[in-house]
């Protein structure tokens, strides 16, 4: 992509509505514009990254054996009264009115709706375990909408929703979402730590949060640094096995956010030297909550024994959009932006010192073609602005790679290449820069 015909409206100020890192950055960086409280549209570069977090979400949710559908946004009033939810859910619920003044309301969650599509469709439990799931924005009117999408009103939100036919299978869908959840955050550069959470509004008994330690996060949090070093599920992990040992791995170690800590049993369990006390940002929640849809909607399965009874459910969410805030609050320097490899905009900035020179030009177009073939993504800055400016825009924008062509390097045969986050540079052939980043 040539940034002379790319949108990246960079902004050279700290917006002053903007009091965290990532709300500054991705408006500095034109990642994103506030189109009213808690609302934005995404621009290129911002779209960009986005559309890769979602891919990897989709990707492990897969490979759990989860099937993904796509509900509305919209949904009607009466579905919400029917699991007793409607009055209950506050002045979060943005309610509607259409033409015919029929009562809809913009979807906070969709525990009721996924509920009711399975009723429609399933009634022999030989079709358990099902894990059900779409990708889909949502609103929630949000009191005080603030550090930019981390808390917006519209915002894209992962969500799966599991029918089993007792409390045990139930379960072990949990666990399979559970480290799910651990692969998915770990692909994309971040240590997200479960924790014991409270259910609220969703409900149900058994709830973790995930949460990225960031002294800007909203959750206060308490646990045992053993849990932060733990290993991560292989991709060749078997969603079908045991996978009790890995989940017992990860919550035999003291993690609780503010709201279910018990300091307590905190002093008892933990040794001084190993007791964190921070912040994080919770990316993810995962609940397990019976019958608490299915009972009041009647969604039953024809059970082994012949009678029909009400499913087991779950509920697994991320926050697919708050994770672009996360991710920058958790990898960011004075400079900008600093991307995990995995969901930047692009992998590669080339970055041209001589435009307009026919051989700078040549090798910078060269390298690009070079590098899409082996499928990895450029930002090619190719406009005739001075050196400095561009360097402070590619270190803004934080791309993990930046690739320097200018006539002098080419006179030694070189191009310069840096790596946004250590600062390293190395001085090599086109080629065999394009070999290292590769
Ligand atoms: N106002 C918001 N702005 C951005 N992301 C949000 C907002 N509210 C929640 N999220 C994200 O959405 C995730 C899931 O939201 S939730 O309320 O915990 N869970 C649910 O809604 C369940 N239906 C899970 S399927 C959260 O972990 C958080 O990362």
């Amino acid at each position: 992509m040539r940034l002379s015909r790319y949108l990246l409206p960079t902004l050279k100020e700290n917006p002053a509505e903007a009091q965290i890192a990532s709300h500054r950055l991705m408006l500095r960086a034109g990642l994103i514009r506030q189109e009213a409280a808690g609302i934005y549209s995404w621009l290129p570069a911002g779209l960009r990254t986005l559309r890769k977090i979602e891919a990897i979400v989709r990707e492990e949710m897969n490979r759990a054996g989860a099937l993904e559908l796509l509900m509305p946004t919209l949904q009607l009033a009466d579905l919400w009264r029917e699991s007793g939810r409607y009055d209950a859910y506050g002045p979060e619920m943005l309610r509607i009115r259409d033409r015919h003044e029929r009562e809809l309301l913009y979807g906070p969650t969709n525990e009721d709706m996924v509920t009711a599509i399975f009723r429609a469709n399933v009634k022999s439990y030989r079709a358990l375990p099902l894990n059900l799931y779409h990708v889909q924005w949502k609103f929630r009117d949000e009191q005080r909408p603030r550090f930019g999408v981390m808390r917006g009103r519209e915002f894209l939100m992962k969500d799966a929703y599991s029918f089993d036919l007792d409390e045990a299978t139930a379960r072990r869908s949990y666990q399979r979402m559970f480290v799910a959840y651990l692969r998915t955050f770990a692909r994309m550069g971040i240590r997200a730590i479960p924790m014991r959470a409270e259910t609220g509004p969703i409900g149900g008994d058994l709830s973790h949060e995930f949460l990225v330690l960031a002294q800007t996060g909203e959750s206060a949090v308490y646990c045992d640094k053993a849990v932060l070093d733990l290993p991560i599920p292989g991709a060749g992990v078997d969603y079908d096995g045991d996978l009790d040992p890995i989940v017992q791995q990860w919550t035999a170690p003291y993690a609780a956010t503010e709201d279910v800590h018990d300091f307590e049993r905190f002093e008892r369990e933990v040794p001084a030297e190993r007791r964190v006390q921070t912040r994080g940002i919770e990316v993810g929640q995962v609940f397990y909550f019976g019958t608490k849809y299915s009972a009041p909607m009647k969604a039953l399965v024809t059970g082994p024994d012949g009678s029909d009874k009400p499913i087991h459910g779950g509920s697994y969410g991320i926050g697919v959009s708050r994770l672009l805030g996360a991710i920058i609050e958790a990898g960011h320097d004075d400079a900008g932006i600093v991307w995990p490899d995995a969901v930047a905009p692009f992998n590669v900035g080339i970055v041209d010192l001589d435009p307009g020179d026919a051989q700078v030009g040549e090798v910078g177009a060269g390298i690009q073609n070079a590098l899409e073939a082996l499928g990895l993504d450029a930002l090619h800055d190719d406009t005739d602005e001075r050196a400095g400016v561009k360097f402070a825009r590619m270190d803004l924008l934080g791309l993990p790679w930046q690739l320097i062509v200018g006539r002098r390097g080419l006179g030694e045969g070189t191009v310069e290449l840096k790596r946004r986050a250590t600062g390293e540079r190395l001085s090599l052939a086109p080629h065999d820069a394009v070999a290292h980043i590769a």
